[in-house]
């Protein structure tokens, strides 16, 4: 974790003003408002943490500095919540949930600057006190105080042998430790498990709590390779396994995009698992001209601008369809440079108008379904807090009835990748054999082949043919799940 701005300057209160009584408030910083604020939009309003705090900061008017240090506060609190809430229950000696909401997030922040951000212990305390003050019951300061010192007097180290030593089950202790639900940590080790690699679920688990590395998809039809990118931008280099992907080391990934020497609209921010899998469908077999592609739901539309970016090199026509609108405003967008060879609709997936009728077929169809997303936790802080066992089965549901449609407008011969960034096996291995027993016509190809022929060196996926599930631990990629299909000609 970094410790950017740990000690943000004092100035800018943005609240109060003087109290009753005329004298003057102890100030408290503009960033330290700016994460709380997020703190409750997050929990009151459902909103997304990156877009709460751009908004909050824009608002805010904070200078880069003041917006790196929000952006740590706000993000590092949401992403070890879990963690943060049993070291202040057993601090606080009380369960988290009788304590006052505004107070809770209060605790996070100071003890995300406690332990997270190393901040000296008696500026993370006073702050804290202070913003309980202003945003929370002044009468609590007293106790936001006291929790604090208990926290900052122990190590990061002697927190997580209480937590051990104070837990029902290794499993519970293993959650508070990684910050991770616990259903939603055994849906991992099920998922390592059926590879017969369940020993690699702490790396997981501390991958998921690393905020990941920005990568840029470096489009077939850039004019320029990624070597020659990396040769003339210092900020990205020939890193990770996706064929068209660099990784950026730090800094605006705008600037270094309107540097990269790319044609217009053919360099874009992108997980190099999704390259993968739109590739994967691309490069699986030699692609012939007038082939009709399909991208089932496109939305916002990463992998239509690499399969777009494919077909218009091969000669061959996509259609992406996304059933939001406003999601398949931001395909239109993603697709500029290839616009040519791309067609846009908005229809439910399941429907024929998504396909152009029903008797529409096709060579090649993407099915990158909804689904859970924990294979993306690492990007977004607050959404393994968000997600519910009992949203899976209308997921998954959803998932058959959009592969149903797809299979029965897919050419004979024709190849259907279902992919999902998600590792959970009823959103993966699960839905494929239930397709499989559904549709007995269908032939599972050696996905993991098929990668290992794209990918830029050698992945490390399990022997034997099936379908490849990628690891942010292993492979530096979002937990992507590919898995493809033809159907007999
Ligand atoms: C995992 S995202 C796709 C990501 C996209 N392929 C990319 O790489 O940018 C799934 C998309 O499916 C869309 N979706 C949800 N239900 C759908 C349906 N019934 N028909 C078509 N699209 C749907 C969602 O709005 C979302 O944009």
């Amino acid at each position: 974790m970094s410790g950017a701005g740990a000690r943000g300057p004092r100035g800018g209160a943005s609240r109060g003003g003087a109290p009753r009584g005329g004298a003057p408030r102890a100030r408290i910083s503009a960033a330290r408002l700016v994460a709380y604020d997020v703190l409750r939009d997050v929990e009151e309003r459902d909103a997304y943490a990156n877009l709460a705090l751009s908004a909050r900061i824009g608002d805010a008017g904070l200078a880069a500095r003041d917006a790196a240090l929000a952006t740590e506060l706000a993000a590092g609190a949401l992403r070890w919540r879990g963690r943060y809430d049993r070291i202040i229950e057993l601090a606080a000696e009380r369960p988290i949930d009788r304590i006052d909401p505004r107070t809770r997030n209060v605790l996070r922040l100071g003890v995300h600057q406690l332990l997270g951000m190393r901040t000296a212990s008696h500026a993370a305390v006073n702050e804290s006190v202070e913003l309980q003050r202003r945003v929370a019951n002044a009468s609590a300061a007293g106790f936001v105080n006291g929790v604090l010192r208990a926290i900052g007097r122990e190590t990061d180290a002697a927190w997580d042998a209480r937590i051990d030593a104070e837990a029902r089950t290794a499993d519970d202790a293993l959650a508070a430790r990684s910050s991770h639900p616990g259903w939603v940590l055994r849906a991992l080790r099920d998922a390592l498990r059926a590879e017969g690699r369940a020993d690699e679920l702490e790396a997981l688990l501390g991958a998921d709590n690393d905020a990941p590395r920005v990568s840029l998809a470096l489009l077939p039809g850039a004019g320029i390779e990624p070597e020659e990118v990396a040769a003339r931008e210092e900020s990205l280099a020939v890193v990770g396994p996706s064929p068209i992907g660099l990784e950026l080391s730090g800094g605006d990934p705008a600037r270094a995009i309107a540097r990269s020497g790319a044609a217009h609209g053919f360099a874009r921010v992108q997980d190099q698992g999704s390259q993968l899998a739109a590739l994967a469908l691309a490069r699986a077999r030699e692609a012939a001209a007038g082939e009709r592609w399909l991208d089932l739901c496109a939305g916002p539309g990463g992998k239509t601008a690499v399969l777009g970016a494919e077909a218009l090199a091969a000669g061959a026509r996509l259609r992406a369809n996304e059933v939001s609108a406003h999601r398949a405003e931001l395909v239109r967008r993603s697709v500029t440079g290839v616009a040519e060879a791309v067609e846009v609709v908005s229809h439910d997936g399941r429907e024929a108008a998504a396909f152009g009728g029903d008797d529409a077929r096709f060579d090649r169809i993407l099915v990158d379904a909804p689904c859970s997303g924990l294979g993306a936790l690492r990007r977004r802080p607050e959404a393994r807090w968000r997600k519910r066992p009992a949203d899976l089965p209308e997921l998954t549901a959803l998932q058959g009835e959009l592969l149903d449609a797809a299979v029965a407008h897919l050419a004979p011969g024709g190849l259907l990748a279902y992919v999902t960034c998600s590792p959970h096996l009823a959103e993966t291995r699960v839905a494929v054999e239930r397709l499989r027993r559904r549709r007995p016509a269908l032939e599972e190809l050696d996905a993991r082949a098929v990668l290992q022929g794209i990918a830029r060196g050698p992945l490390d996926l399990p022997e034997g043919p099936g379908a490849a599930q990628l690891w942010p631990h292993r492979h530096g990629t979002d937990a992507m799940f590919i898995a493809l299909l033809t159907r007999a000609a």
